[in-house]
């Protein structure tokens, strides 16, 4: 079945400390968001792309879509102050009646898409559906450094993207939370906050976000590892 992806990729990279913002940052000589937008760019079922992007940065992610030869990015708009608002901006635009639509990290390049088509064929069945990997580690709850608590760990993933709905079911999802202000740090709890069902589709753990400067060192193992395989 046929989506659209919507890209956040209006943030600053804060937490990469690389003086600029981390799509651009090239893995294996190829930005960062280029290997993301290469994904959907080379999967049949995407319809088209929607790009969130900084106000200052529109000509240079314009720039790499030329230059990398994109022909799938429909619209470049602009972000807004948190991530939430630039994936609103971006659900905006998308002018069919109700499509299929997947929200996926401009700084997760690493997507799959086995999980792409996964995703789509349960947000058909369900009000949505996310891919997420069970945690590793120990997790405890702390305040002022100390451990308040270990919470139980067999319930508890980690969340990632693509995050898969409809568009009429996601869009209603942002609309309710902007008029209560409520901020989440992803597109699901917007829609779990409504009472509607998403589905958890197993996800990778290649599939991470680039976020702090020893994520690179993965990334490009995990480049290696693909040209090798
Ligand atoms: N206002 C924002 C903030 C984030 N993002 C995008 O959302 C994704 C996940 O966000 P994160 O990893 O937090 O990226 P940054 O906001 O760039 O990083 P930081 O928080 O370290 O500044 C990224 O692709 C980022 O570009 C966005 O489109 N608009
Ligand atoms: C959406 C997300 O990638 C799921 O793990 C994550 O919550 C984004 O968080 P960030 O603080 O905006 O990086």
């Amino acid at each position: 079945m046929d989506y659209y992806a919507v890209i956040p990729a209006a943030g600053q990279g804060k937490r990469m400390k690389a003086g600029m913002n981390k799509q651009f940052i090239k893995l294996n000589g190829i930005p960062v968001i280029i290997h993301t937008l290469r994904v959907f760019e080379q999967d049949e079922a995407c319809r088209g792309i929607i790009l969130a992007v900084n106000e200052n940065e529109v000509s240079i992610f314009q720039e790499l879509i030329r230059d990398y030869q994109l022909n799938k990015v429909l619209n470049i708009v602009i972000g807004g102050k948190e991530r939430q608002h630039s994936v609103y901006n971006g659900l905006k635009v998308i002018q069919e009646r109700d499509p299929i639509v997947l929200i996926h990290d401009g700084a997760r390049p690493f997507i799959k898409k086995r999980m792409i088509h996964e995703l789509v064929r349960y947000a058909v069945q369900y009000d949505g559906a996310i891919v997420a990997v069970p945690v590793k580690d120990t997790i405890k709850a702390v305040r002022n450094n100390i451990v308040e608590k270990t919470v139980e760990r067999s319930s508890l993933w980690a969340v990632q993207t693509p995050q898969a709905f409809r568009l009429s079911v996601i869009l209603k999802a942002h609309e309710e939370a902007e008029k209560d202000q409520f901020l989440g740090t992803d597109d699901s709890s917007l829609v779990e906050r409504l009472g509607k069902n998403v589905y958890m589709v197993m996800g990778d753990y290649e599939n991470i976000k680039l976020t702090t400067p020893e994520d690179l060192i993965y990334g490009e193992a995990i480049l290696a590892n693909r040209k090798g395989e």
